[in-house]
């Protein structure tokens, strides 16, 4: 029997980075309690006593009155039927480990961006596998949407994509806001792999700028990128899907032009001669895109797809190649 997620069904949200605290910002427009798994002790306290999270998006005022905060998952997991995981994909297994409560019967919901490392599965295929959860019980949450811009409650989109229109539209309503408008979608595999690849291409646009190319080049850079992201998904899932929506097209855009873009970030620093490691060292935040470059290379050898520019940025950061011969050699296979 098809899963209904029910209206009144209760939401949490696990993880305490950026994108987790907007997105309980964003639930507590419309709920009157949400759950939030804190791991850390230090920051669950602060977040209980003063109201923010003392890391992330400190602006952010939060009544600790509608909060479930816990730093156990299970009580957390067991309160909620509604579960929206968002931690960074390189840390989703040791922030699942201490959970010893089934999510068969829960509805869960990744907001994340990223490719499950070891395991080499989206975080959807993922939760399939290991919680045997049911993909008609798993939904994404994606879109071009900065948690910083959240955070300023600037416009932004969301698209909210589950095996069935009724549940996302369900889960829709939850994340709607004056500040978030919602989009709907079916596409699971498309949307996680758009959102795990422009992340890689928002790294080669930094790397580009920090090389000192111009505004010229990365709109061919990002053209090649859209393209290039367009032939993946239609060489290994084809379906009739729309890659220029905001849900594809948009986050590749924001990422590579936005000044809150940690991916960019990240490859700037790359494009402008920090090594990886003092690169890593420098960022507060996690850049998926870093971790992304090497799962996906990995991935794509059983499918072999033309990726020049994942390629190029795999052999920057993995394979100690020069970012200026590399992208010099790039502008080759550009159109
Ligand atoms: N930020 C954004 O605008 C958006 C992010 N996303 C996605 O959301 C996901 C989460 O990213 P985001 O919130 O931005 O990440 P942040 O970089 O803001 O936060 C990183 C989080 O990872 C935690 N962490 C660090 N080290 C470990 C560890 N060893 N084990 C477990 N947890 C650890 C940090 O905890 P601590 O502070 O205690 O170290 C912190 O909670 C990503 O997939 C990202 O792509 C999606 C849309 C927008
Ligand atoms: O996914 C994002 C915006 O949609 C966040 O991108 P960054 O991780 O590069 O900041």
């Amino acid at each position: 029997m098809a899963y209904n997620i029910d209206r009144n069904a209760r939401c949490a949200v696990v993880g305490h980075g950026s994108w987790a605290t907007a997105l309980v910002k964003i639930l507590l427009e419309n709920e009157r309690n949400v759950g939030w798994y804190i791991r850390n002790r230090d920051v669950l306290e602060h977040v209980r006593k003063h109201g923010t999270n003392p890391r992330y998006l400190r602006d952010v005022r939060f009544d600790p009155g509608s909060l479930h905060l816990s730093d156990s998952l299970d009580e957390v997991a067991r309160d909620a039927e509604i579960v929206v995981l968002a931690a960074p994909s390189v840390y989703l297994k040791t922030t699942l480990e201490p959970l010893t409560e089934p999510l068969g019967d829960k509805f869960i919901v990744s907001a994340i961006k990223g490719i499950v490392p070891d395991d080499l599965i989206t975080v959807a295929e993922y939760v399939n596998r290991r919680y045997d959860v049911p993909f008609d019980q798993i939904g994404i949450v994606s879109g071009p949407c900065h948690a910083e811009e959240v955070a300023l409650e600037r416009l932004s989109y969301l698209t909210v994509v589950c095996k069935t229109l009724e549940n996302s539209r369900i889960l829709g309503d939850k994340i709607r806001t004056d500040y978030i408008n919602v989009g709907h979608s079916t596409d699971i595999y498309g949307i996680e792999y758009a959102s795990v690849l422009k992340n890689i291409y928002a790294i080669a646009v930094g790397i580009a700028v920090g090389l000192g190319y111009g505004d010229n080049f990365l709109a061919v850079l990002i053209s090649n990128g859209a393209m290039e992201m367009s032939r993946f998904m239609s060489q290994t899932y084809p379906s009739n899907r729309n890659t220029f929506a905001s849900a594809y097209l948009g986050d590749l855009l924001v990422t590579s032009y936005s000044q809150f873009s940690r991916n960019r970030r990240f490859g700037l620093m790359i494009g402008k001669g920090y090594s990886v490691h003092s690169a890593q060292m420098e960022m507060s935040m996690v850049a998926e895109g870093y971790y992304a470059a090497e799962c996906i290379m990995k991935i794509n050898r059983q499918r072999g797809v033309d990726m020049p520019i994942a390629r190029m940025v795999y052999d920057v950061l993995y394979d100690g190649a020069s970012p200026s011969v590399s992208v010099g050699r790039l502008t080759g296979r550009l159109l």
